[in-house]
This record gives structure tokens, sequence and C-alpha cells, in this order.
């Protein structure tokens, strides 16, 4: 990813994503990492500014634009891994979780921390964190929209791996590649999207009621005062 300064994810950027993974998926790539051009920030998750006082139909198109490229992602049959060197807030925390291997660096934060902001992680972020996590522990994170630290992360086992910095980041990512390469293709994605079939198909069956909810959710008043919010907090921080 490389969308200075944080990586967020605006529909254009998803785009780009999205067409990356068709291309990747057409040229029968044997493997993916997912990582940033930001020396601190994996992704901050979505575009906010996509989300305050937007006209309908592009709000629409951002979160179709979202569905069609988690979709591609967390179905890929080819291995995936994110290799975390930086921030990984919400949207953030969704790419790494759909990847199928995580690898951090220390001094990271990550996790869904919706409830935070006065949003509501849609039921398929929290699908994805459930999967990887477990009942229990994806519960009180959601809840609480907890972020975790390197050393949490890795606890729970959010992430698989902790490495030094970038550079060793990549190349336990590329370690992990390596220990997929003589695994046979077909077996491998069968048993990939057995696992996942539930949580795609859950999306796929509902993409339009879930559009709906989103739509009908930030258009309300008072989300729309919490964005505004949340937004000026963050380039006062900045400025
Ligand atoms: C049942 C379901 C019901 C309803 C569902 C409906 C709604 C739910 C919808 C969606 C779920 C939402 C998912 C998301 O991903 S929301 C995004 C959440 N992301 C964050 O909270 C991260 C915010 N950013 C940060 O914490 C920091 O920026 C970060 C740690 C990533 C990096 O810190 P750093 O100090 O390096 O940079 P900053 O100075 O903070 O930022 C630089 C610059 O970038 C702007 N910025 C940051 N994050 C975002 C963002 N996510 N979107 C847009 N812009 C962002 C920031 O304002 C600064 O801009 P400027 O002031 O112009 O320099």
């Amino acid at each position: 990813m490389n969308r200075p300064p944080v990586n967020s994810l605006n529909t254009e950027h998803l785009e780009q994503l999205h067409r990356a993974l068709v291309r990747l998926e057409n040229e029968k790539c044997r493997g993916m990492i997912l990582s940033s051009s930001s020396p601190t920030v994996f992704s901050a998750g979505l575009d906010i500014r996509e989300m305050y006082k937007p006209e309908l139909e592009k709000a629409r198109k951002f979160w179709r634009t979202l569905q069609d490229m988690w979709l591609k992602l967390y179905s890929t049959p080819y291995p995936t891994v994110a290799a975390i060197h930086g921030h990984a807030p919400a949207g953030g925390c969704l790419l790494a979780l759909s990847c199928e291997y995580r690898v951090i660096v220390p001094n990271v934060k990550i996790g869904l921390n919706e409830t935070q902001l006065g949003i509501v992680a849609p039921q398929w972020f929290q699908d994805c964190m459930r999967n990887v996590i477990g009942e229990r522990q994806a519960e009180k994170a959601l809840i609480a929209g907890h972020m975790f630290n390197t050393e949490q992360a890795l606890q729970v086992g959010l992430v698989d791996e902790v490495a030094a910095d970038k550079a060793a980041c990549i190349a336990r990512a590329e370690a992990f590649l390596a220990s997929q390469a003589n695994l046979p293709l077909l077996a491998r994605k069968t048993v990939k999207l057995g696992f996942r079939n539930s949580t795609l198909s859950r999306l796929m069956t509902g993409r339009e009621a879930d559009t709906k909810i989103f739509i009908e959710y930030i258009f309300q008043p008072k989300v729309q005062k919490g964005i505004e919010l949340y937004l000026q907090s963050l380039s006062k921080k900045s400025g």
C-alpha cells in the first residue's frame, strides 16, 4: 500500500487494491505479502472523510468497493501474509486479519477500535476477528474497541510472529510463503476456502442488507457529529 500519509482506504485506493488482487489471481501468483510504504503505519483503516457528509451514491459505491476488495482478499487462491510494520486500526486490522499469516514489529497498535469512535465494526469485520482469536477474546476486544500492542497481539494470537524491524518482518513473511510453496495448490486452496466459506457467504448473501445498514448508520445526525469531532481531533493532533 502506498497512499501517504497513512494508507487510509478511500474508494480509489480500495479499487486499486481490488485490481491488484484480480491481476495477481489472473497471473497465477504463488503468494502475496501485504505491506506498507509508510515507516510507521500499516493502514489507518477506512478513510473517515468518505463517511463524513457524503453523497448517498458515493457512500454506497465506497461501501460496495470495500466489500468487493475484501471478498477478493479473503478468498485468494494463493497464500497471503500481512507484514505489519506500523499501526493497523479498524479497516487496517481487517486487512491484516484477512491474510493467512501475520508478522508484526515492536511498538505497533492493532485492533478493531470502532466502538471507541462511536461506530460499529460490521459483522464481517467481527467474523474475521473471531476466526483468528476465538469467540471470547473477540467479544471482549470488540466491545471495548481494544487496540492491542505488539506483545498483546502475539499473546492473544492476533498475530503469528514478532520481527525486529521492517526488513526482518518482510523476511519472515517470505519465509511463510516459502513454507507453503510445495503444497499442492488445489488442496491448499480448497482447505482455505472450506475454513473461510461461511464468513464469505454471510457477506455475499447479505451484501445489499450490509450496505443498507452502513448507509442508515452513517447518515444518522449523531453519528455524523461523532465523525466530525473525530476528524477534528485527528487534524488537531497533527496541526
Ligand atoms: C451493525 C453495523 C452497523 C453499522 C456499521 C456502520 C458503520 C461502520 C463503518 C465502518 C467501520 C469503520 C472502519 C474504519 O476503518 S474507520 C477508521 C478508523 N481509523 C482510525 O481510527 C485511525 C485514525 N488514525 C490514527 O489513529 C492515526 O492517524 C495513526 C495511528 C494511524 C497514524 O498516526 P500518525 O501520528 O502517524 O498520523 P496522524 O498525524 O494521526 O495522521 C496524518 C494525517 O492522516 C489523517 N488520517 C489519519 N487517519 C485517517 C483516516 N482513517 N481517515 C482519514 N484521514 C486520516 C489525519 O487526520 C492527518 O491528516 P492531516 O491533519 O490533514 O495531516
